[in-house]
Parts: structure tokens; C-alpha cells; sequence
């Protein structure tokens, strides 16, 4: 199923964490009951009650993957169903996510009525794609910010993309060079209100990422995040210095289908707000892929 969460940046509008903040509050209503078009009816998203964290989620060590041991885990990661990892040793530091994490956050936007969430997604690259006009002036080192975290953990997909190619014994570029040169990076902030009633809501229903490969930056302290592995619903745990990463509709393709585009969605909670930041990588847009 290919994402239904990427909007055309038109619709977006950025607000300031005042505007956001009251209108949480009227979504929240101190704990009535959220509207009916909140709600998730019967059990087409899959019930709340399988979550399981009895299946752990692989952690990879990004600054290993020259050694065979490592690169054979990010393949058996990505092979198998859980189809997503925490990267560690990707050369952020603590101090530099935080800076990503909390310096952003007059950055939301509405849009999905039916989840649980405000977004904000705007195109980073190609640099001429972007639309100025949308990114938010305040913090007054938002784009600079954006464009430095964005750029990072490019390079770090880059090199998974190659890792990833080397572990199918497959040439270096067989996946890169099918991004090109132009490909597509899209930055999305994801911000998920307090929400009375977590178990009818969720704050993004289940879904598969168009992109080729994603990374997420997740909340230091909120979870929120699962991933569907063999019918069930698996808490991604909160690893503060780890960047989760999953692969997109557009890699499963490229993979043959070897790799799998992991099903995942985000539910709410009663207690805290949560932020993420999503990076998304696709191929330029005329590339055939797969072939
Ligand atoms: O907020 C998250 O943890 C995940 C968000 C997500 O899946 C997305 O933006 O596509
Ligand atoms: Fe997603």
C-alpha cells in the first residue's frame, strides 16, 4: 500500500507554536472525547491490543557495515519481516539530534483530518524544488538547521544504499545510481498532540512509505512508533542517539522485492505530545526503477 501521507506543500500552511498550541487544546478538549472522524472503526488498522514488544528491533552500527558480521545483519534486517533498524554510529552526536529535535519545534502544519497529528513536509533537494515561501522563519536558523541535518543524513543513506547493494552481492551502485543525481528529499515534521482516547485514535494510520528509503528521527522520550512483523504491532523503542531507518515502497521495488517496505503507523497516548522528524529519499521522479 503506498503512503497517503504525502501532501502537496501548497495545502500546508506553517504556523507559530501559539496558533498550534490553542487549536491542540480544542482538539484535546481536556479529555472529552475526540470527533467521530477521529475515531478508528472496527479493526480495519489491526486492534491495539496486539502490540508486542517481545520482538526486538535490529540495531546497526553504521561505522561497521566494512565488516561482513555487520553488513550480514543490515541485510538479515531488512530481508526480514521486520524491515526497518535503529542506525547507531552514524556520526551525529546527542548534543547535534537534540539541537535538530528541539530547535525546530515552531514547525507544524494541519492537514489529515483523520489522524491524530499536525505535519509540516517540505523539499529539501533538489535545491531548486525548494519553496521558500514555506519554510517557516522562526527559529531564526530553521532552514540552516534543516539543511544541515538533511544533508548528513543524506550522505548516511547514500552509504546504507551501497551497504545494502554490497549485501546482496550486487555492484556498489545498484541502487544509488537508480536515485540519481536530482533525487528527491523531502523533510517532514511530524507533531502528535496529547489524545484522550488512544485506544480509538491514532495519530498515523498504517501505511508503507512511497519513498525509496526513509529515516526518522523519533522523540527522545515518546514512543509511538510500531511496525507491523508477523501480524503484530511492535513498539520501535525510544534510542535518543538512533535514527530509525525503514526502506520505502520504491526500494522494495528496486530490491525485487527482496527488502521488504515495512507497514507502520503511529498511535497516541493520554500523557505527552510527541514530535518526529521524517527524511525521505526517492528517485528522481522520471528515473525507471527496477529495471
Ligand atoms: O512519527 C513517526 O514516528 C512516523 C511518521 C511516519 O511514519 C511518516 O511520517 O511517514
Ligand atoms: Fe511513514
Amino acid at each position: 500500500m503506498a503512503s497517503n501521507l504525502l501532501v502537496s506543500e501548497e495545502k500546508l500552511v506553517p504556523r507559530s507554536i501559539q496558533e498550534m498550541s490553542m487549536s491542540i487544546q480544542e482538539m484535546s478538549m481536556d479529555g472529552d472525547e475526540p470527533p467521530s472522524q477521529y475515531l478508528v472503526k472496527g479493526n480495519s488498522f489491526g486492534s491495539k491490543e496486539d502490540s508486542s514488544t517481545l520482538i526486538p528491533i535490529p540495531i546497526i552500527d553504521v561505522s561497521l557495515l566494512s565488516s561482513q558480521a555487520e553488513l550480514e545483519k543490515l541485510r538479515s534486517a531488512l530481508i526480514s519481516s521486520a524491515g526497518c533498524f535503529q542506525a547507531i554510529g552514524h556520526g551525529m552526536s546527542s548534543s547535534y539530534l537534540d539541537k535538530v529535535r528541539y530547535g525546530n519545534d515552531m514547525v507544524v502544519s494541519e492537514n489529515q483530518v483523520l489522524d491524530w497529528s499536525y505535519r509540516l513536509t517540505l523539499r529539501v533537494f533538489p535545491k531548486e524544488k525548494r519553496r521558500l515561501a514555506l519554510w517557516p522563519e522562526n527559529p531564526s536558523d530553521f532552514s540552516e538547521t534543516l539543511e544541515e541535518f538533511s544533508t548528513k543524513v543524506k550522505s548516511m543513506m547514500d552509504y546504507l544504499l551501497k551497504c545494502m547493494a554490497r549485501s546482496l552481492n550486487l555492484e556498489e551502485g545498484s541502487f544509488l545510481d537508480q536515485f540519481g543525481k536530482q533525487s528527491l528529499l523531502q523533510a517532514r515534521v511530524n507533531f502528535y498532540p496529547r489524545c484522550s482516547r488512544p485506544d480509538l485514535v491514532l495519530g498515523v494510520k498504517p501505511h508503507t512509505d512511497r519513498s525509496g528509503i526513509t529515516t526518522l528521527l523519533q522523540d527522545k522520550e515518546v514512543e509511538g512508533l510500531q511496525v507491523l512483523i508477523d501480524d503484530k504491532w511492535v513498539n520501535v523503542p525510544t534510542i535518543p542517539d538512533a535514527l530509525v531507518v525503514n526502506l520505502g515502497d520504491q526500494m522494495q521495488i528496486m530490491s525485487n522485492g527482496i527488502f521488504k517496505s515495512p507497514m507502520h503507523r503511529v498511535v497516541t497516548n493520554t500523557k505527552k505530545l510527541r514530535m518526529s522528524i521524517a527524511i525521505f529519499n526517492e528517485p528522481e521522479p522520471e528515473n525507471e526503477i527496477g529495471k
